[in-house]
């Protein structure tokens, strides 16, 4: 074991840690906010996370390993959500912590789904109360915080803007103060244990939510066909899958402008990702019904 001298920080904490809560409330901003670098995608729809993500951050009093979760859906109906539901609490089962994300001033039914998943796995949990900067008068939260505290025997009740940035550090050190005791499980420079293949698909996806925000169905996936390193770039063939003729019509627009518009946004974001040039050429196909076949959702990448 390497010895230490004093004044020399050690790493001695380590643990994993559930991003809980409705969809919407910022659980990937603030994943994102606290690695510094954009893993999770985000965008103003709802339900943009669909794969659980470890996201690694080393600090000097420990290392924290991030899952970000699909969040927990009331309609459990179609396989897709089955599987949301399933990635979701099993995801929260198995870890040292959870954070419980809520938007501050509101509670509904779903974050009260998200803490029953919580209470029901026994695990310790932070309630996060994030997007305060919504909040001009700081005083008005305080009988939001102290409803939440006695909701549940949260360790820390903390509000946050994961957007701007406030009071995430101290966050940062209440939930490695709460990990249990150990070595790093991974190089210090490491922040995810995703492949860049995952991230390019994701970042299709992104482009997708963003653009098509109001016409484009959630029944939209992506899948990277081709990815290869030549001649110092990267060459990425990504297919975008949708279910009727309708909706790739709609991708592609008038003249392929559309389609352009979302695979040029795309490369230029993996680019920055990859710290590398990209190749990228996006095609888009039709499967029907991909997100209520099991079988489909499978080959899709969609499987526990
Ligand atoms: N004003 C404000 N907006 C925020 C903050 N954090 C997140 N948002 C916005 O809230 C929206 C949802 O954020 P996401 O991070 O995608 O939410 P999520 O909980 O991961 O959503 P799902 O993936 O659907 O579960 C985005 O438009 C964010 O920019 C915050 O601290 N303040």
């Amino acid at each position: 074991m390497a010895e230490s001298n004093p004044g020399e920080s050690v790493a001695s904490r380590c643990g994993t840690v559930a991003i809980i809560g409705r969809p919407n409330v910022g659980k990937s901003t603030l994943l994102n906010r606290i690695l510094g670098q954009k893993l999770a995608i985000t965008s103003h729809k709802a339900q943009t996370t669909r794969h659980a993500i470890l996201g690694i951050k080393t600090r000097a009093e420990g290392q924290i390993l991030f899952v970000d979760t699909p969040g927990i859906h009331e309609r459990g109906g179609s396989a897709l959500n089955r599987y949301l539901n399933r990635a979701a609490r099993s995801a929260i089962a198995d870890t040292d912590l959870a954070l419980l994300v809520v938007e501050a001033g509101r509670w509904s039914e779903e974050d009260a789904k998200a803490l029953e998943a919580i209470a029901a796995a026994g695990v310790p949990a932070i309630a996060v109360v994030n997007k305060v900067d919504w909040i001009a008068d700081k005083s008005a939260l305080l009988p939001y915080l102290q409803q939440l505290g006695e909701r549940h025997a949260f360790r820390h009740v903390i509000p946050v803007s994961a957007a701007k940035g406030d009071q995430i550090e101290t966050l940062e050190c209440l939930i490695v103060e709460s990990l249990p005791e150990g070595e790093p499980a991974f190089p210090e420079d490491q922040i995810t244990d995703r492949s860049e293949r995952f991230f390019a698909a994701e970042l299709v996806r992104e482009q997708l939510m963003q653009r098509y925000g109001k016409e484009l169905p959630y029944c939209t996936t992506v899948e990277i066909e081709r990815f290869e390193m030549a001649e110092g770039r990267y060459l990425i063939n990504a297919l975008i899958w949708v279910e009727r003729p309708g909706q790739k019509g709609i991708i592609i627009g008038k003249r392929g402008e559309a389609l352009k518009a979302v695979a040029t946004q795309a490369r230029l974001e993996m680019q920055k990702l990859f710290d590398c040039p990209v190749h990228l050429e996006v095609w888009v196909k039709i499967k029907k019904s991909w997100s209520s076949d099991e079988a489909a959702l499978s080959t899709l990448g969609y499987h526990d």
